[in-house]
């Protein structure tokens, strides 16, 4: 027999791209990874055009298919198809047409401040979490949802007239690429709505309610490994879709963290580190999340729970170093720039540029940079910004140790920036724990690749997976307990410098009203235009 493979598509935030892997799990060749640009028509609005997703995962399946031909694989040796995405970005689509009745809003987009409001003021947070696991937050997916039914005419009309659909982008990704129109999602993503019942993985009445819809929208809830549809049009024809995961949990699952208290950080857009936290949900008094981490089995008693702290910006800030301070050239050179300076002299940058997720959840917080002087260069701004992401991991996993009882004794790593060395070392310095990269930081792809391979029987065992599993580089703490300390308790003292900037953190109305001095000054240059027009017509008549 032929060999045989899976295909995974990983639907970033910044970049999608198609791996193909082997019997092992092992990655073969890849297509480019093809950027995901963001839109911003606000300050804190963030959006992708539904399209471009659609058409970057078709682009990046027809290059890795070009790779594979290279190695003369045949399409008809990928036995299955999975899919991992940015989870909560949230699409609405018209059944009939398939065209998109907004762009898709990015996970971390911070208008819904007032919709978030709105909420709170009918059910608690805590009643929330309390069913599925988060907090009523900007961040979730039926929050932007009741967003788009309250500011978008199209959404609203669709939803009345019942043509149309909700999903997440793995379910916008399966209804497109599928033969059968599936509209489908998985528990993992399912469980990012705000709307799932994280007992029984199943859309909760109050939830669904309370965002004000009904669940003719919503796609149906399977395990990660399940058949979700089967490929339309492409050389991939018929191909079953049988993974599906949300790409965090896909890193937890591709980094092999099947016991419970292990954990990993991936370093992508954002950054995530979720623990394994066992069979059942487990609630805590911190603000992590309490979501469900893979199920591979039909049986829901076969769930496997994590917690999560979640953070919004990570690689992004150092996108932020390219495109807007134009301080980098491309996001690998700033492991160089910030490596020709031996410390931040004191510089701390908070990059909070939509307020903070985990474990503050402060939507009125702004970044800020802080301890600038007339020595600070672009180096000390760079290390600093790689800095930060390192203290934003150690609170999460602060909390994290807290609420699982127990110290983490490794931090396994992956995603985008994990490739850059310095952030390893300044990550195990400011844990004061052993960092362990993988030798493959694609972590999140191979997730969703062991999900559709363990659906179709090529990936039986976990433990086999798990020992296929290699560490690439291991970083370990150089800095003493005490500058450890130091350097946390100045990072505190920024982040307090950042809370509350905003003073109001509800966006701005999509209509302009001008304020009383603009009306004025406008009503007095059109009395003034107008007096000059009837003096220049009698004159002209004279
Ligand atoms: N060498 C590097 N050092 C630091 N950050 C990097 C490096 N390479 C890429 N990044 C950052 O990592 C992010 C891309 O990682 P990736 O895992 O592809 O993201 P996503 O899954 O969110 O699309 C970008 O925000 C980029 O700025
Ligand atoms: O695109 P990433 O890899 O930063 O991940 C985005 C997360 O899924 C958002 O929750």
């Amino acid at each position: 027999m032929s060999a045989q493979y899976v295909i995974a598509i990983d639907a970033g935030t910044t970049s999608t791209r198609a791996i193909l892997y082997n019997r092992r799990c092992n990655s073969v060749c890849s297509s480019k990874k093809n950027e995901n640009l963001p839109l911003h028509p606000h300050a804190g609005w963030a959006e992708h055009d539904p399209m471009l997703l659609l058409g970057n995962a078709k682009l990046s399946i027809e290059q890795c298919l070009a790779e594979a031909k290279k190695l003369s694989i045949k399409p008809s040796q990928i036995k299955a198809v999975g899919i991992t995405n940015q989870r909560e970005t949230t699409v609405v689509w018209d059944r009939n047409t398939g065209s998109p009745l907004y762009n898709a809003i990015i996970w971390h987009d911070a208008r819904t401040v007032s919709t978030m409001e709105t909420l709170r003021k009918k059910f608690k947070s805590e009643q929330v979490r309390s069913i599925s696991g988060l907090p009523i937050s900007t961040y979730f997916s039926g929050v932007k949802l009741r967003w788009m039914i309250d500011n978008v005419p199209e959404v609203a009309t669709a939803i009345e007239e019942g043509t149309a659909l909700f999903g997440t982008v793995d379910t916008w990704l399966v209804w497109n690429l599928s033969m059968e129109k599936s509209h489908v999602t998985d528990v993992t993503n399912a469980g990012r709505t705000m709307m799932m019942d994280i007992r029984s993985l199943s859309w909760d009445p109050t939830l669904v309610d309370l965002i004000g819809v009904s669940t003719d929208i919503l796609p149906e809830i399977l395990p990660c490994s399940a058949e979700f549809g089967h490929m339309a049009d492409t050389a991939l024809k018929g191909t079953v879709i049988s993974g599906v995961i949300g790409d965090q949990q896909s890193a937890l699952v591709g980094q092999a963290c099947f016991e419970t208290g292990e954990a990993k950080n991936t370093y992508g857009t954002g950054c995530f580190l979720i623990v394994n936290s066992g069979t059942k949900p487990k609630f805590t008094n911190s603000y992590l999340l309490t979501t469900p981490a893979y199920q591979f089995e039909s049986n829901p008693d076969s769930c496997v729970y994590s917690l999560e702290g979640s953070i919004a910006v990570a690689g992004a800030a150092i996108t932020w170093l390219r495109d807007n301070l134009g301080i980098i050239r491309n996001a690998p050179e700033v492991e160089d720039l910030a490596m020709s300076v031996p410390d931040t002299d004191d510089v701390y940058v908070v990059p909070a540029f939509s307020g903070f997720l985990a474990p503050y959840w402060r939507e009125d917080a702004r970044g800020t940079i802080v301890g600038i002087t007339q020595r600070t260069t672009r180096a000390h701004i760079a290390r600093a910004t790689l800095e930060s992401m390192a203290y934003k991991t150690q609170k999460v996993l602060e909390a994290s140790e807290k609420d699982m009882g127990v110290p983490l004794r490794q931090l396994r790593v992956d995603g985008g920036a994990a490739v850059n060395d310095l952030l390893m070392q300044m990550q195990a310095d400011i844990v004061g724990t052993e960092v362990l990269r993988p030798s493959d930081v694609e972590t999140t792809a191979m997730g969703a690749a062991f999900a559709a391979g363990h659906f179709i029987r090529l990936y039986e065992s976990l433990d086999e997976f798990r020992e296929s599993r290699t560490v690439g580089k291991k970083f370990i703490p150089m800095i003493t307990e005490e500058e450890r300390e130091r350097k946390i308790s100045r990072w505190n003292d920024a982040v307090e410098r950042s809370l509350g900037w905003v003073l109001d953190p509800r966006p701005k109305p999509l209509i302009w009203i001008p304020p009383p001095s603009v009306v004025a000054a406008f009503a007095v240059g059109a009395a003034v235009g107008a007096t000059a027009m009837a003096l220049l017509c009698r004159y002209k008549k004279a």
